[in-house]
């Protein structure tokens, strides 16, 4: 059953980056009312009044973003609890595998698969610094297809290894039935559909418009996502007594994608929740709190956590989640997904977070290479979590390059038909543009409405109510390939922008 509490404790507390974040969209926001909570005091969002468009579980999930920085997810139509148990029996099957079938479906050290483990000599990479070894074992699907380095370079050289399915990824039918990647296929569909309501909803809580983020993760290419099974075998002390282990869970980090889904047996997930505002002497200006949160085990619910790409894509307004698994006596299973965009979607400030008091201070980079660069940096041992800075490296990366603001909610006819010339095939905003770039460029009045650069004169308002200077660009599909020349997100869902997103350089810009 679900306990829907309004709770009153936070209502003062939004957190100052929250509160001019939202003052700065839409000034009638700030008001402050009550969260729903679970009994024990963690926000909760009930996913079918979401669906619904329910502004008050809108105004729920906004106050949980900015000021918890994480929430439970109930309600979940396609994930019932029925499911959610089926699929732990089937982890613990594939959990079960011989040592043999695991280390033929390794990850690392020229596998090309889906299993790490300390059962296989194959830990999980040090998410901290220095950190201690992990105990987490783990089973991986992804529908789009990428690797560790090590594995890349090693499928390279001997075009993969395994008789599996799916190029040697994944257990085969003979070794595990159903077959590994068909089951996981299915649950990331049902997943793909709960983050499309998830991403809507966060939308609506952003203030931006209507379309972006789905957009960005529907885009062509698909979502750069991925299940997790994870096992962790019990520990035998007490559990009091973690620092002889020598071991974790897993270690801090933050998760490098848009945000992920996550449901556990057992208890040992802890995650650094937003600090209250005022409290800012944790060492980053308050804002994480100082105390590491045990996250509850909730059967029928699952925990929302913010990713790395989110606090990019929101210029630090929203803080990705760090989080970690204690190491703990009892054993311990869970269910990841991390839901990221399409590899070639760029991520970038968006408008509305970049102000003059608040500049973009993060640089734009695509979605794969930033899983890319920052696995490469996990298996050299740089951590993701810096404890002592408390903050998250992976997601504060500087990718170098000018800083660029991504434009959004483009209001001209992308679809009128194009008068300009036989090669033109692809429009653009000015979303991608260094802004000083996209002022040299902007023509004198005169030449406006000839010329390759069509701009819209007056600021337009949005569905979002934000106005923004938008220059559209009609330019030939070579020159969006070589300069990453983008539209993401639409303002009447009529799939263009699907269609552009697929279409940007593959490289940090
Ligand atoms: O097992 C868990 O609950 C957390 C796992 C995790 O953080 C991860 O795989 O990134
Ligand atoms: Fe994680």
């Amino acid at each position: 059953m679900l306990h829907l509490h309004r709770a009153a404790s936070r209502t003062m507390m939004m957190h100052p980056l929250a509160a001019n974040a939202r003052r700065s969209l839409s000034p009638t926001t700030t008001k402050t009312t009550t969260t729903t909570t679970t009994p024990c005091g963690h926000p909760l969002i009930d996913v079918a009044k979401l669906r619904e468009g329910s502004d008050e579980t809108t105004s729920d999930l906004r106050r949980a973003l900015f000021d918890y920085g994480y929430f439970y997810a109930a309600n979940v139509a396609e994930l019932p609890a029925e499911y959610i148990r089926s699929l732990y029996d089937y982890s613990a099957a594939c959990h079960g595998l011989s040592p043999r079938i695991k280390n033929k479906y390794r990850q690392r050290d020229g596998g090309t698969g889906a299993y790490s483990g300390p059962d296989i000599g194959q830990p999980e990479l040090q998410y901290e610094a220095g950190g201690v070894d992990a105990r987490v074992r783990a089973w991986d699907y992804s529908r789009t297809r990428f690797s560790l380095a090590a594995a890349a370079a090693a499928r390279d050289d001997d075009g993969g290894t395994g008789d599996g399915d799916d190029d040697g990824r994944y257990p085969a039918s003979h070794e595990i039935h159903p077959p590994f990647a068909a089951v996981l296929d299915e649950c990331y569909g049902r997943q793909d559909a709960l983050a499309r309501v998830l991403l809507g909803g966060f939308e609506r809580a952003l203030d931006i418009p209507s379309g972006t983020l789905v957009g960005m993760f529907d885009a062509e290419g698909g979502d750069f996502g991925t299940i997790r099974l994870l096992h962790y075998p019990g520990d035998d002390v007490d559990d009091d007594d973690y620092d002889a282990i020598g071991t974790t869970g897993i270690g801090a980090h933050t998760d490098f994608e848009c945000f992920t889904l996550m449901h556990q047996t057992a208890p040992g997930l802890q995650i650094l929740p937003r600090a209250p505002p005022g409290d800012d002497d944790g060492g980053d200006g308050g804002h994480y709190s100082r105390e590491w949160t045990d996250m509850p085990v909730r059967d029928s619910e699952f925990v929302v956590i913010i990713g790395d790409m989110l606090e990019r894509l929101t210029n630090g307004a929203l803080l990705a989640t760090p989080h970690r698994v204690m190491p703990t006596a009892h054993p311990r299973d869970s269910i990841i997904r991390f839901n990221a965009f399409a590899p070639s979607t760029i991520i970038a400030p968006m408008r509305p977070f970049v102000t003059d008091e608040r500049p973009s201070s993060y640089s734009a980079v695509t979605m794969s290479t930033h899983m890319e660069v920052t696995m490469r940096n996990l298996e050299e041992g740089m951590g993701s979590w810096d404890e002592s800075r408390r903050i998250s490296t992976s997601a504060r990366r500087d990718y170098g390059g000018e800083r660029r603001v991504l434009e959004l909610g483009v209001t001209e006819d992308l679809r009128a038909p194009k008068k300009n010339g036989g090669g033109v095939v692809a429009q653009r905003c000015g979303g991608c543009i260094p802004e000083e770039e996209w002022r040299q460029r902007r023509p004198p009045p005169a030449q406006r409405r000839t010329g390759i650069v069509l701009p819209s004169t007056r600021p337009r308002l949005n569905r979002a109510g934000t106005v923004g200077p938008h220059v559209l660009e009609r330019t030939p599909m070579v020159d969006v390939l070589k300069g990453g020349g983008y539209v993401i997100g639409g303002n009447d869902g009529a799939g263009w922008g699907r269609r552009m997103a697929g279409v940007g350089s593959n490289e940090a810009m």
